[in-house]
């Protein structure tokens, strides 16, 4: 059930009040692959499933869906032509498994709203659950995440890579993922500015029109983990005639409401948060390991400030599960009723 051919500037907002307010996006989907069972250490990380076990993906997907999420993101994160083809995929296959990628969630999508017509539960039966209305949000993970040593942590990438580099390195992948039917684009974990503005030209260059989101990976309450300022980052998404909703994901929560007020003072967009456990990932082993401090995982409770903070949409990312995502959907349409939060 997507939004189609709604003006791009609406869409967002459109689908919001189909969802009474807030949206629900999925969790940690490389964290649920792994708790059934996938080795991610790779070079291609979650996107190595899409080669080795599409019905993980698929499961997996629907996993997020049982959850109450109203968006999922595909697996396409570090799903790119280049990575299939050092890993010597021709560049036809790799062109095949992005397009799986949405496939594949579109298939969840319609094997979830399938179950739901024939579930007889009281939950499955109030039509506002059973008919919500859910998107198939197309992953583009950062130049950083293809490099595949913790760079979208980091978002420094050298002299040497400009925006001309960036687009020519996302182009293909993100037009094979539109023409996949994608309802929506998730750049995520956006290390810099750099690269937020190689996606801004490179849809204005496509003419495209699927609708957009940019979600930066930050460091603190007001900087992008590259130390650019998230003020500019969102800045440079709010100019973006395609982008729909701006704002943080893979970010410890304890940042999280300082970074609403300074997307909120940047962009009048609507603002997404979807923060990781608050852990460190260590590249080399593939391995998440606790920072200093208070123990964040359990995030839900806050939800209700972030959303007075300004944000209406909110998910997980890496280390959640459907667990979080469950509460985040209890939070946010409190099991049902009418108001939001
Ligand atoms: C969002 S990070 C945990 C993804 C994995 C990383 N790009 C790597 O390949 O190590
Ligand atoms: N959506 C990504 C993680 C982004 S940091 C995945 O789990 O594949
Ligand atoms: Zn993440």
């Amino acid at each position: 059930m997507g939004l189609e051919g709604k003006e791009t500037p609406s869409f967002m907002r459109d689908f919001l009040d189909k969802c009474g307010g807030c949206a629900v996006i999925d969790g940690g989907f490389a964290t649920e692959l792994e708790r059934h069972g996938a080795d991610l250490n790779d070079e291609l990380w979650s996107a190595k499933c899409l080669i080795s076990s599409p019905h993980l993906v698929r499961r997996v997907h629907l996993d997020y869906l049982d959850a109450g999420a109203n968006i999922i993101l595909t697996a396409s994160y570090q799903a790119t032509i280049q990575g299939f083809e050092a890993k010597g995929f021709s560049r036809e296959e790799g062109e095949t498994m992005l397009r799986r990628s949405v496939e594949i969630a579109r298939e969840a999508r319609e094997i979830y709203y399938d179950r739901c017509t024939k579930d007889s539960s009281d939950f499955m039966r109030d039509e506002r659950y059973r008919k919500r209305p859910i998107l198939i949000a197309a992953s583009v993970g950062s130049y950083g995440a293809y490099l595949a040593d913790g760079s979208e942590y980091v978002g420094d990438y050298g002299d040497a890579v400009t925006v001309q580099t960036l687009k020519d390195f996302h182009r293909e992948r993100v037009k094979i993922l539109v023409e996949a039917g994608a309802d929506l684009i998730a750049f995520e974990t956006i290390p810099n500015k750099l690269e937020a503005r190689a996606y801004a030209e490179l849809l204005e260059e496509e003419g495209i029109e699927t609708p957009a989101w940019f979600s930066f990976s930050c460091k603190d309450e007001s900087n992008v983990v590259s130390g650019d300022s998230i003020f500019e980052c969102a800045s440079i998404a709010d100019s973006c005639r395609q982008v729909v909703a701006v704002g943080v994901n893979c970010t410890a929560p304890r940042f999280i409401h300082g970074l609403i007020s300074f997307i909120k003072k940047a962009t009048s967009k609507p603002v997404l948060v979807y923060p990781n456990s608050g852990e460190t990932y260590i590249a080399e082993s593939n391995q998440w390991v606790k920072s200093s401090g208070a123990a964040e995982h359990d995030f839900v409770s806050y939800i209700g400030k972030w959303r007075d903070a300004g944000a209406s949409l909110f998910g997980g990312c890496c280390r959640t599960t459907p667990n979080t995502i469950r509460g985040i959907a209890e939070a946010t349409y409190g099991k049902l009723k009418d108001k939001c939060i």
